[in-house]
């Protein structure tokens, strides 16, 4: 998934990484995330999934940052549902949030690597097994996406 755009969940708990003593040189002390994950490299990195045949497997989507270590329960996932969440991960946001307070271009993607639990009838549930096990199986996938999304990347991409 292209990350279009996210929810910090820890954020709303008070848990976020520019909190603290205010270090001026590295940006402002209320940095806009309207803008978090750069427009031009989000289209660049669709076409460049599309240039390779992966159009099927990549979509954009909003990812929601939540604190772990535990996998959600139904009820939470049903929420974030609703909330318009597409996929749920631990990590990702606080660097992304850091690197747009340094004023980087940001491109955010996540594999995603099992389905949420939804369903009280169902006896799925998630495993970090799969999970590994997901991360494994796409490995060749993501190189060549990678590979080729770095060589479109014009070399000053982050001067404005
Ligand atoms: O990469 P994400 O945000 O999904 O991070 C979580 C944290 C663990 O590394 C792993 C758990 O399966 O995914
Ligand atoms: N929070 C969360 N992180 C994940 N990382 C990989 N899969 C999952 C998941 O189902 N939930």
């Amino acid at each position: 998934m292209v990350i279009l755009d996210h929810i910090n969940m820890p954020g709303f708990a008070g848990h976020n990484p520019l909190s603290g003593p205010k270090e001026e040189q590295f940006g402002p002390r209320f940095p806009p995330m309207s803008d978090a994950y750069d427009k031009d490299l989000r289209k660049l990195a669709l076409a460049v999934g599309q240039e390779l045949g992966f159009a099927e497997k990549i979509r954009e989507g909003v990812y929601c940052c939540l604190g772990g270590p535990n996998f959600e329960t139904i009820a939470e996932c049903r929420m974030l549902n609703s909330l318009g969440v597409d996929a749920v991960g631990m990590s990702t946001v606080p660097e992304v949030i850091v690197a747009g307070h340094c004023g980087l271009r940001v491109l955010g993607m996540s594999l995603v690597t099992n389905k949420a639990v939804m369903d009280y009838n169902s006896e799925a549930t998630a495993s970090q097994d799969e999970v590994l096990q997901a991360g494994k199986d796409s490995a060749r996938f993501l190189e060549k996406l990678i590979a080729l999304l770095v060589q479109r990347i014009e070399p000053n991409n982050n001067v404005s």
